[in-house]
């Protein structure tokens, strides 16, 4: 393991010994390769080494979505839980109060929505350190992350913790690179860009193909702007993980006036003070919409609908997932549905099981 981690430090070291230009991006490019793979070697459990890959909290999954809260320590991660959700995880003001993952249950919409109050982490976390690796490995299993940051600490805070989920291959905010990767049994290489680059070009993805060896292997690169780093991380899908994040600035009761201002115009970011209860409805109201669940309301025939009870629903779900929720076997006797609401090209609109609900439809199931 110190061996992995030693040699990871090398690389970071030469990477940024190293001048960017024309005649060092392929050597570059090979490094953040090597890089890439070492990093998840360091995240599989090792041969004897007792699960060194740092399995999650063991806290079962439930409600209709998960929110994790990662946090540097004492940026008041368990003062938001307790606030949100009826669940008391311990408060102070020493750091590492908080010791396993807390969940709790915020109500909001209909829904249930799992809150993880998670131990604070450290840099060196994703190497490691502290429960730096379980932290992660629960936030991995979020729907969304809540960055928790104190707004009186310095602004480098949040480089450096997204540093740490990116070196364990989690996505911020971002899709999944548009670069199509397939590995085949013979033929060679065959490299293909749907319209000129801007960034990368033929012998750089040659070169990081062939250092992975993928030497027989389709690739169709779709977006212009695709970076290096987007091309390893197409290689190394399954250890990427594509998460939405929600920075959250606690404590803005002891920042200025002018400052609050700047933090509250950053993309994707919300400010609140826990000890003034300033902001925390706007924090959950965020939350809601970057879940982006679904309510439905179900109709029966010549009675009005339930608004009392929603199901719920993930986006672009279908009349399929909406049966599923309802009960296990009821798209076997399905034989069309009624949907009222923002779906429906008229009201109310027949539709079959692949047709996609809308936040707030009424549907009526129509039995066979
Ligand atoms: N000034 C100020 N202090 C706060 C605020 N929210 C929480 N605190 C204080 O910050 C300290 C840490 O709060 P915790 O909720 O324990 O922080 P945590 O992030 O859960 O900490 P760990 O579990 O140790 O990682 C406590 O002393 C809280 O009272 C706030 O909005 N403003
Ligand atoms: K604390
Ligand atoms: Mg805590």
């Amino acid at each position: 393991m110190v061996n992995i981690t030693e040699k990871i430090k090398e690389i970071e070291q030469e990477m940024a010994r190293t001048q960017k230009n024309k005649a060092t991006e392929y050597h570059l490019g090979l490094l953040k390769g090597k890089l890439a793979r070492l990093r998840a070697q360091l995240l599989e459990p090792g041969p004897g080494s007792g699960g060194g890959g740092g399995a999650g909290f063991d806290v079962s999954k439930s409600g209709d979505a998960r929110i994790a809260l990662v946090g540097f320590p004492s940026v008041g991660k368990s003062t938001f839980l307790s606030k949100i959700t009826k669940t008391k995880s311990e408060v102070a003001a020493y750091a590492f109060t908080t010791l396993t993952a807390i969940p709790g249950v915020l109500e909001y919409g209909g829904a249930e929505i799992q809150v993880l109050d998670l131990p604070g982490i450290i840099e060196g976390a994703a190497e490691g350190k502290g429960r730096g690796r379980q932290v992660i490995s629960a936030a991995k299993t979020s729907d969304l992350i809540l960055m928790v940051l104190d707004a009186t600490k310095r602004a480098e805070q949040r480089a450096l913790l997204e540093g740490e989920l990116e070196a364990v291959g989690i996505r911020l905010n971002k899709e999944p690179p548009n670069i199509y990767l397939k590995p085949k049994k013979a033929g060679g290489m065959k490299i293909t860009f749907q319209s000129p680059p801007k960034v990368l070009d033929e012998k750089m993805v040659f070169n990081i193909l062939r250092d992975y060896k993928l030497l027989n292997v389709e690739v169709l690169v779709r977006d212009e702007n695709a970076t290096v780093d987007d091309l390893i991380d197409v290689i190394m899908a399954p250890h990427r993980t594509y998460i939405k994040c929600l920075y959250v600035y606690n404590k803005i009761d002891s920042v200025s006036l002018d400052f609050l201002d700047k933090l509250a115009r950053e993309p994707n970011t919300v400010v609140m003070s826990c000890e003034l209860d300033l902001g925390i409805q706007d924090v959950v109201e965020r939350c809601w919409e970057e879940l982006r669940l679904i309510r439905v309301y179900t109709k029966r025939k010549g009675i009005d609908p339930d608004f009392s009870e929603a199901l719920i629903v993930r986006s672009n779900s279908t009349i399929e997932d909406v049966c599923d929720q309802v009960h296990r076997t009821l798209k076997e006797t399905f034989k069309y549905a009624l949907v009222w609401g923002a779906s429906a090209r008229h009201m109310p609109q027949r539709v079959g099981l692949g047709h996609v609900v809308s936040d707030e439809d009424v549907v009526s199931i129509i039995a066979k």
